[in-house]
């Protein structure tokens, strides 16, 4: 089937530009001419020490050939090059470009980046964010590492006081990183004043050796990740200068007077940071699955349905369109309000950088808390169900869904668990209904007016603000709902922790009704303001799928629940619309062959040749008996014949 659009034009869309869409093709074209920035072989057939031996071995080739492919100051360049040449199953510098920079950009002084910020983005050090610790990492409160000002020598003293205090899961922590971002409750004359950012050098410069009072390791195997070195770090009594406090917002004076931040959570800001960047970041894991799942699908023939001579590409089965096009169109819908969300923490960072104004703060922390969460969440579902649709062939390594889907699914955890984080919007939306309730509507923000408006009655949807229009009101009677019944505890007398907890899963649906709403309202935004018509009329497809999907998803909160017949009709026949279109859809992601990794989502499209290749290369095919069949096996077939 040919499709309607040029993909290069579409790839405009989805990176924001026509020049970034080229310049990407550019530098996949740069990388497939450099066999040194290649995997040297498939990355499944290799164990955890091959693993981050060869992600280590890329990164420093990567390193040398990296200014004659790209401008080393453009951000986005970097993170496709990145991409393409390390993949997603993590490096040394995982952590350096995502949280250690930026988080110095955000936490440190005009001094400190003189000091660290020239030899960090040279490569002189390499760093990672140290926070999460064996007992705590949602309760952030709880930490116990403590960081202990001694005027005396002017020195800070961090410290471990027991196991449960070590850090635990800093991604490139545990065998590349000779510095950290080290998260320590600051202890001024024995007063606790919460947790605050240092600059901690952990091993020596020269040997790599950890340094005197410092312990620190790899935490082992896991879901994925398998190429980075997620870390343990523990601290005895070890001392830092004054001036590695990251001091662009609080400050302890030599005297240990304490200087209080503008805001208590200014602290956060590289969290913040990484939440905003995950829609897009997931949308791009999303559609590396669903690009080999679709693939796949034009290829693969099974079953019979009008025609009894030919089988059909199962691609024209309505439950695989069902299966995967709403996929498609929430990677769409994630990259849209990604690029919104990003542009929102910029203007914010640059709101308390430069004019210390602090305003945004609640807003930016509660719409990225549920955006991480519902991306996260959906981003998990839509590739599990891209594997199944690839059918056994999915479940193969050979697929790469299954790596693609662990690291995914470490979203749901990190930078914020998401029961966690949904928690955390409700505690927003909750607010919200306080202030309505208390005549109070005009101070509510943007994203949340729609909560005061009135209840309509439910018709069915025709024009896309109707849509909307539905999903304000489900979303509405939600937070309306859960705050009532959370309101009525606390009036019949349960402390607000234990009301808040009993009202928990109602918040928890709010939020997630609340952020689907967003989410929803940013793709149709989007979409509307392209003006190349023809895309336009591609992505309002799109779009037609998503609106009708995600109503139906959330139909338990109609009242009218016989809206949903006309609902599915529609949906059925936005999928058949789209099914020209999809794969398309997907090519102008334009994903190189050598980022897939996948032997099924090839561009060639030559399935069966690829797979009976990949099958070829197993090291178990490099001899005809293995030797624990000479062992074990043949033994035990010889003593049963006695
Ligand atoms: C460019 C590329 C970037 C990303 C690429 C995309 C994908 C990534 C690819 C690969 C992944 C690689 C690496 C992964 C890196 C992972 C790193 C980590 O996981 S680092 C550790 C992260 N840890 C957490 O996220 C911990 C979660 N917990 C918290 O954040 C907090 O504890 C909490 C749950 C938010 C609660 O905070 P706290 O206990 O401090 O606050 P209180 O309960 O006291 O609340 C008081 C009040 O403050 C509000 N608040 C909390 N935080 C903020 C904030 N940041 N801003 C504004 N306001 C905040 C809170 O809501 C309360 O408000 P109130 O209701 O009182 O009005
Ligand atoms: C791949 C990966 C990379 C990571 N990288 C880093 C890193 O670079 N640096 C770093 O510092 N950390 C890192 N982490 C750690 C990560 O940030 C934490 O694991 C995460 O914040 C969750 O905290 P936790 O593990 O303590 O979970 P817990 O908080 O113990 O969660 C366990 C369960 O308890 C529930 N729960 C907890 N609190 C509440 C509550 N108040 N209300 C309701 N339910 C609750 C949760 O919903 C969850 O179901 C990484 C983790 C992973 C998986």
């Amino acid at each position: 089937m040919t499709a309607t659009f040029d993909t290069d034009r579409m790839a405009a869309v989805i990176y924001g530009s026509e020049k970034l869409a080229s310049r990407r093709r550019e530098i996949s074209a740069a990388v497939s001419r450099i066999p040194e920035l290649h995997d040297s072989r498939p990355l499944p057939f290799m164990d955890r020490l091959e693993k981050v031996t060869e992600m280590t071995r890329k990164l420093a080739a990567l390193n040398k050939h990296l200014p004659d492919i790209i401008d080393p100051n453009d951000y986005e360049e970097g993170l496709h090059l990145y991409h393409e040449v390390m993949g997603m199953e993590g490096h040394p510098l995982a952590l350096h470009e995502v949280m250690f920079i930026p988080g110095l950009i955000g936490q440190g002084s005009d001094e400190q980046y003189e000091k660290w910020l020239g030899r960090a983005r040279r490569r002189e050090i390499i760093g990672c964010y140290a926070q999460t610790e064996l007992g705590h990492g949602s309760n952030l409160r709880s930490l116990e590492t403590t960081a202990s000002y001694d005027p005396s020598t002017r020195e800070f003293i961090i410290h471990t006081p027991q196991i449960t205090a070590l850090k635990w899961w800093p991604g490139a922590l545990g065998k590349s990183s000779n510095y950290a971002i080290v998260v320590a409750n600051l202890i001024i004359r024995d007063r606790n004043l919460g947790p605050h950012p240092f600059m901690v050098q952990l091993r020596d410069e020269e040997t790599h050796r950890p340094l005197q009072g410092i312990t620190v390791g790899d935490i082992g195997p896991k879901m994925a990740f398998n190429g980075g070195d997620n870390g343990f770090l523990g601290f005895d009594n070890y001392r830092i200068p004054l001036g590695n406090l990251l001091n662009r917002h609080a400050r302890v004076e030599e005297d240990g007077i304490y200087v209080k931040p503008p805001h208590a959570k200014v602290g956060h800001s590289a969290m913040i940071r990484v939440r905003s960047h995950m829609a897009t970041g997931q949308a791009w894991l999303l559609a590396h699955s669903l690009i080999i799942a679709v693939r796949y699908s034009a290829v693969r023939r099974q079953g019979f349905l009008e025609d009894k001579t030919r089988e059909v590409k199962i691609l024209d089965y309505q439950t695989q369109q069902y299966r995967l096009f709403p996929s498609i169109a929430r990677a769409y819908a994630f990259i849209f309000c990604g690029f919104e969300t990003i542009r929102l923490y910029d203007q914010l960072i640059l709101d308390v950088n430069k004019h210390g104004n602090t305003s945004g703060m609640a807003d930016l922390h509660a719409l990225t808390s549920g955006l991480k969460s519902v991306v996260t969440y959906q981003t998990g579902e839509g590739i599990e169900q891209a594997r199944m649709a690839c059918g056994g062939h999915g479940y193969s390594m050979a697929s790469y869904i299954s790596e693609i889907y662990g690291v995914a699914i470490g979203g749901c955890t990190y930078e914020g668990e998401n029961m966690v984080m949904l928690l955390q919007l409700a505690r927003y939306l909750v607010k919200s209904v306080e202030l309505i309730k208390n005549g109070k509507s005009k101070e509510l923000g943007p994203m949340v007016a729609y909560l005061a408006e009135p209840d309509t009655q439910e018709k069915t949807p025709l024009e896309l603000k109707d849509y909307v229009k539905l999903f304000q009101m489900m979303s509405k009677r939600q937070s309306w709902k859960a705050t009532e019944r959370y309101l009525k505890l606390v009036e019949g007398g349960v402390s607000r922790d234990v009301a808040w907890n009993k009202t928990a899963v109602e918040l928890t649906r709010a939020s997630r009704l609340h952020t689907r709403l967003y989410i929803m309202e940013t793709f149709i935004r989007r979409v509307s303001s392209i003006e190349d018509m023809n895309l336009r009329m591609v992505l309002r497809d799109l779009v037609n799928v998503h609106v009708n999907y995600e109503l139906l998803d959330c139909g338990i909160y109609l009242h009218d629940v016989s809206l949903l017949d006309s609902i599915k009709n529609q949906l059925y026949s936005s999928l058949h619309s789209l099914r020209p279109n999809a794969l398309s859809l997907l090519d102008s992601f334009q994903f190189s062959d050598i980022q897939l990794r996948s032997v099924l989502g090839r561009r060639d499209g030559h399935v069966y040749e690829n797979l009976f290749e990949w099958a070829k290369s197993s090291p178990l095919n490099v001899s005809d008996v293995l030797p624990s069949v000479d062992r074990y096996l043949r033994p035990m077939m010889e003593k049963a014949k006695l």
